[in-house]
């Protein structure tokens, strides 16, 4: 397949938690083997790295190595390591290659300040569940990125789960929602288990169950196009026993909460977008 055969090198710079999770997600997907993958960290003693050595990634500490050997370069570091990171590995960038980054607040502006004129670049948010192509991620790309290009961050962000391109002012809010998205689940899952606990149910039994309700819940949201609203009508009878939960959780405010809970973080990613002018800046670490 045409597609498949342009995947054949893939570069990470930064080993972290989201690279690797995007990595073995196209790993898994068959895009690419592992060893055509050449990802980065700070040292050769990062454990990040050593991680990533156990996937059977190729790796090094040598950023301009991973921009050599690669024909899509994943930039997967904090974001305020993106822009030293990327006027150091400039002078080996290649206009046949496309630079994908994932830094929260990272502007397309900001990453073609730093790379050489003319470089395909796209900004994207996914989330940490692409390691099990259940990802939802989000992308917007500079003037330079069309046609064939589109056609690759599509078939590469498809294979991890959902891709979708939007236009770029959403990003911060996306970031909120979708990126971080997958910890309020955690949270919320973890919570739920712990009632289950509270009520004489173990906590690895509960786990297991709610996990699976809430992969049921959504299946019927994206399936069967009831609004969430009917479908919680559709649990609670009249006097039963799920009206006096959503009683509870209602006094106490929950949906504000969440609301507030994806507000505060879009929030804290615009912060970072306002603060990104393309320099490291110790002000992205949160006083
Ligand atoms: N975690 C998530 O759920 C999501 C994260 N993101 C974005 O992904 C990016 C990475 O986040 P995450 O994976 O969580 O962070 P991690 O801290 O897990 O990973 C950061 C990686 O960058 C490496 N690194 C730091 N400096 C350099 C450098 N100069 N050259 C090469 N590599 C370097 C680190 O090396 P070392 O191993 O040596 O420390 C580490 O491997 C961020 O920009 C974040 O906004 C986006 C969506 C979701
Ligand atoms: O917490 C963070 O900053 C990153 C970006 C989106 C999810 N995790």
């Amino acid at each position: 397949m045409r597609m498949a055969a342009r995947l054949y090198s893939i570069g990470f710079l930064g080993s972290g938690k989201m690279a690797t999770a995007m990595a073995r997600g196209l790993i898994s997907a068959g895009l690419v083997r592992p060893e055509d993958i050449t990802a980065s960290a700070t040292s050769d003693t990062s454990l990040n790295l050593q991680r990533m050595k156990g996937h059977g990634v190729r790796v090094t500490s040598d950023n301009s190595e991973v921009v050599r050997r690669s024909s899509v370069v994943w930039i997967a570091t904090k974001p305020h390591t993106v822009a030293p990171v990327l006027r150091e590995i400039s002078p080996v960038v290649r206009r046949d290659q496309l630079f994908v980054s994932v830094a929260a607040g990272t502007t397309l502006n900001s990453l073609a300040k730093n790379l050489p004129e003319g470089t395909k670049v796209v900004r994207c948010m996914p989330n940490t569940p692409v390691v099990v192509r259940s990802g939802v991620t989000v992308y917007s790309r500079n003037g330079t990125v069309n046609g064939e290009d589109k056609e690759l961050v599509e078939h590469m962000l498809g294979s991890v789960g959902l891709g979708m391109e939007m236009p770029e002012h959403y990003m911060d809010i996306i970031t909120g929602l979708t990126g971080c998205g997958p910890s309020y689940m955690y949270v919320m899952l973890d919570a739920l288990a712990d009632g289950g606990v509270y009520a004489g149910i173990p906590k690895e039994i509960g786990l297991r169950l709610i996990a699976h309700t809430m992969i049921g819940a959504a299946k019927m949201v994206l399936e069967n196009g009831k609004h969430p609203q009917e479908l919680k009508d559709d649990v609670c009878s009249p006097a039963g026993t799920s009206i006096q939960a959503i009683r509870t959780l209602e006094k106490a405010g929950f949906r504000g909460i969440v609301m507030d809970a994806v507000h505060a973080a879009s929030k804290r990613a615009l912060e970072l977008s306002r603060l990104d002018n393309g320099e490291t800046k110790d002000v992205y670490v949160k006083r």
